[in-house]
């Protein structure tokens, strides 16, 4: 499979290439240069599969041939091997026809493990077959920083650098990240907000001083290898709920598109889906974009949904991209635009090709609340903040009552001990493994929101490659 550019303007690269590169060299993101399609019989011969074989037979197409179909199956058993429920991501049923995907059965409690886990151990593979450094630069509104922390800490040749937003996360959050004593490990508490943060590190990616000495490499989910990962539970979910021969839909909590998107690759790839629905809190301009056709940030407004309060959200370029005709040259003076005003218009062409697949619903907080009540009186499951969210918009989004909707359960609600609390009155422990994390040492640096501190911070602390 070959990637290009979604500003068409970065040299086409294979899946070690995309890997090892996180963003285009343009700025834009890395696309599949086409959708690999299963048939109908393809997908229902998937059927029983172990979610080791599934995500093999989902991923091969995007990573022959950097990878063989051996090495991918021993990768995803290093990743998968790690989690602690034997189905991976296990589906429940709330009702007549909501489900939830429990995406947090792994290390660091949040859906982030399913891709990190296998993305660790593909910088590894691919590091092997040369003598570079990595040095990992990333943003988190919270938990893809523990989860790409937990991925790399210890490993050879590789730094992680981790910017998270002070104040911002919460306290279970921070620990889980700051409290990772490796050598390679460096968080960074900046003042801002996620954008900020995410804004840093794709300036650094197009910063000649810092790429001519670093090899740098991104974590979030502009890295393709992130979303790849990530449509295999699609498939997971489908198939148990009658996929192939039987539309679902999904109602996903979200930040950066990233996870909703890989939905949207999932449907690119055969697999029949009803509807995505894109669940935002406060922070809405997904909403206001997919509803109205206005993306434009405003400020963010701190949440008791903290990974989501975003409001420049990467991904979306990539549905903007495929939707809008793939016309790299017309989306980068679009997104030049946005980068300057931080607000656009879609084209009709996008506002279509969007609405052909995707429904959106914004959530507050008190409707937030209400879903964590309701899930816990109704059918005695806690489920954290971000789920909830999901679960609203998945319960109001007027999905044919005939289609099951699957609610994306991102993150264990121990996580968000105390926004569970108020809401139901219970508060969630966290797993026995992690019983100490209250007790044990931080370490993390605190900056201002300023590029400049960032790169001077990464040049003083970071192994340069070239
Ligand atoms: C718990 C949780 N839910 C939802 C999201 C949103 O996902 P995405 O950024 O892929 O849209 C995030 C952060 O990404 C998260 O950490
Ligand atoms: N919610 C995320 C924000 C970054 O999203 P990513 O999926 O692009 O890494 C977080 O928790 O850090």
């Amino acid at each position: 499979m070959e990637y290009i550019s979604t500003r068409g303007n970065a040299p086409a690269l294979d899946f070690a290439g995309v890997t090892l590169a996180g963003l285009a060299s343009d700025g834009g993101l890395y696309v599949p240069r086409e959708w690999p399609r299963f048939t109908t019989d393809e997908i229902r011969a998937m059927r029983g599969l172990s979610y080791v074989e599934l995500a093999v037979k989902v991923m091969l197409p995007f990573v022959q041939p950097s990878l063989t179909e051996d090495e991918l199956r021993e990768l995803c058993s290093g990743a998968y091997g790690r989690f602690a429920h034997a189905a991976v991501t296990p589906l429940k049923q709330f009702d007549q026809q909501q489900w939830l995907l429990e995406l947090f059965h792994g290390p660091t409690l949040a859906f982030k493990d399913v891709a990190l886990q296998l993305l660790g151990r593909l910088f590894e593979h691919f590091l092997a077959q040369s003598d570079a450094h990595l040095t990992i630069v990333g943003a988190t509104s919270g938990d893809t920083g523990s989860a790409a922390i937990d991925a790399v800490a210890g490993r050879d040749r590789i730094d992680i650098f981790m910017l998270h937003p002070n104040g911002r996360v919460s306290d279970v959050q921070r620990r889980q990240m700051t409290t990772v004593l490796s050598p390679n490990v460096h968080n960074i508490a900046i003042e801002g907000t996620f954008d900020d943060a995410q804004a840093m590190v794709k300036r650094m990616f197009n910063d000649a001083a810092m790429t001519d000495r670093f090899r740098i490499t991104a974590v979030n989910s502009i890295n393709w290898a992130r979303l790849m990962a990530q449509v295999v539970y699609y498939f997971a979910a489908a198939l148990q709920l009658g996929g192939p021969d039987r539309k679902v839909a999904f109602s996903v909590p979200t930040g950066n598109f990233g996870d909703v998107f890989a939905g949207y690759v999932a449907a690119q790839m055969g697999l029949p889906i009803e509807r995505l629905i894109v669940a935002t809190n406060v922070n809405d301009i997904l909403h206001r974009a997919l509803s109205t056709g206005d993306y434009s940030a405003g400020t963010v407004t701190p949440t008791a949904a903290p990974s989501m309060d975003i409001q420049v959200s990467s991904n979306f370029e990539r549905l903007l991209f495929d939707v809008g005709g793939r016309d790299g040259k017309a989306l980068a003076e679009q997104m030049a635009g946005f980068e300057g005003s931080k607000a656009m218009q879609l084209t009709n062409a996008q506002r279509e090709g969007a609405a052909a697949l995707f429904t959106s619903v914004r959530c507050d907080g008190e409707q937030m609340n209400r879903a964590m009540a309701w899930a816990e009186e109704h059918c005695g499951e806690i489920i954290d903040p971000h789920t909830a969210i999901g679960l609203h918009a998945a319960q109001v989004a007027g999905i044919d009552p005939a289609v099951p909707v699957v609610t994306l359960a991102t993150a264990h609600p121990a996580k968000f001990r105390d926004a569970v609390e108020r809401a139901t009155g219970h508060r969630p422990a966290l797993p026995a493994r992690m019983g100490d994390l209250f007790e044990r040492q931080e370490s993390y640096a605190e900056l201002p929101g300023d590029y400049a501190a960032v790169a001077a911070f990464v040049e003083s602390h970071g192994t340069q490659s070239r």
